[in-house]
């Protein structure tokens, strides 16, 4: 059945994906699915100018008679790619998961080269010189990150790979969103478990994630492994630092706000997370959820704390540009209600090639490799995606 077969019809998330065509912009969370695009012309401007706008534009539409028009892309990390939001006045949505398993592969050719930069060992003497900065108390937290480059023969089809990637997230953020650029198109992919801001009316939840351990085929082990996550002085130490943040930037916009005393554990297919459910009622409700996502960017669980050091440190210590991982995807609409997705366990596709990034929090405690042994694993759930590792590998 077409998506232009109305009447009783009620598209899945499978029929949007079907429909999914460049330029166009995906997402998915357990609340169901959009599709929107494809876009003419991104806003323009960094975001302190885009953010305003989009809200203005959002406002037009409403005004010329649009019901739900939203504006919908993603942030980057840092001011050195531009934020990429585009209107839609008429997005698809579906509200049926209809996630399909698999899929087809997302080419049927195997890699050319699988290229790791930094590689493991420059990766862990980049952990090791933060953690002399941190022993020296310049800063408590810093996330660090890296990535891997797989080169194809033939172009990599974003549709199968997204649809992959659902199968193994249906409690997650799944999401496709083109990132234009003057000569080639690159679109960010990713299938991120952490939720930095949902608005709907007056409630909004964050669910930061930090603090990580491997799962396991073996289910006394894989249980094992989340149980001393739940101990673990250095991996707590690790996500109350995010928590402390997304509290006090909460708190501002919020007369009520619910945190949690400990961390809960959030699963994926291949890792274990200390998460935190932190939910609020918003003082008003003319806060959008674009605004809140700006302001709660970058948490520590991207970045560090204090947040302006770290960002130094990530700039000094990775020899390459995040653009738009570590950012936020999402949407918002003319109420201000939206959801924005932190934009990890993703990677760039560009025609035959696809980089794909991972980081790890370093904290007092944390190892050289220990954390490159996390990023490896990280990576897993695009490498699992591209067929390159088998899905959720687990020792
Ligand atoms: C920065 C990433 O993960 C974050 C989210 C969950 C756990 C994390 C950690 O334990 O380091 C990171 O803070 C990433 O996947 O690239």
């Amino acid at each position: 059945m077409s998506l232009t077969d109305l009447g009783t019809y009620v598209p899945t998330t499978n029929d949007l994906l079907a429909a999914y065509a460049p330029g166009s912009a995906f997402f998915a969370s357990p609340r169901g699915a959009l599709l929107a695009g494809p876009a003419s012309a991104a806003l323009p401007g960094p975001l302190e100018i885009a953010a305003p706008e989009a809200l203005r534009r959002l406002d037009a539409a409403v005004a010329a008679g649009h019901e739900r028009p939203i504006v919908v892309g993603a942030l980057p990390f840092g001011s050195t790619s531009p934020p990429h939001l585009f209107l839609d006045v008429a997005p698809e949505r579906a509200t049926r998961p209809g996630h399909g398993a698999g899929g087809m592969p997302a080419t049927a050719a195997s890699p050319l080269s699988v290229t790791e930069w930094p590689g493991p060992a420059g990766y862990a003497e980049a952990v090791a010189r933060a953690l002399r900065r941190i022993s020296l108390g310049e800063l408590d937290k810093v996330v660090l990150a890296r990535t891997l480059r797989v080169d194809y023969a033939e172009p990599v089809a974003v549709e199968a790979l997204v649809r992959r990637l659902l199968g193994g997230n249906a409690h997650g953020y799944t999401y496709a969103v083109d990132l234009p650029e003057q000569r080639a198109t690159r679109v960010l992919v990713g299938a991120s478990p952490e939720l930095l801001i949902a608005k709907s009316g007056t409630r909004v939840v964050s669910w930061p994630l930090a603090g990580s351990a491997p799962r396991s085929h073996d289910p006394a082990l894989d249980r094992a492994r989340a149980a001393a996550l739940m101990t673990s002085d250095k991996d707590l130490r690790e996500h109350e630092y995010v928590v402390r943040s997304v509290s006090q930037v909460l708190r501002k916009y919020c007369s009520t706000l619910n945190v949690p005393p400990r961390p809960a554990l959030t699963a994926t297919s291949n890792m274990w997370h200390l998460g935190s459910r932190i939910t609020g009622e918003l003082r008003t409700p003319e806060i959008s959820s674009l605004e809140l996502a700006a302001a709660l960017h970058p948490t520590p669980a991207v970045c560090g704390w204090p947040v302006a050091p770290a960002r130094d440190l990530i700039g000094e210590l990775e020899p390459f540009d995040r653009g738009h991982y570590a950012g936020a995807v999402g949407w918002c609409d003319a109420s201000g209600d939206g959801e924005w997705a932190v934009a990890i366990r993703c990677a760039e596709v560009s025609g035959c090639s696809v980089r794909l990034f991972a980081g790890a929090g370093i904290v007092a405690g944390s190892t050289p490799d220990g954390e490159t042994e996390e990023t490896a694993l990280k990576f897993g759930t695009m490498l699992g995606a591209l067929g390159i590792v088998p899905v959720a590998a687990r020792p």
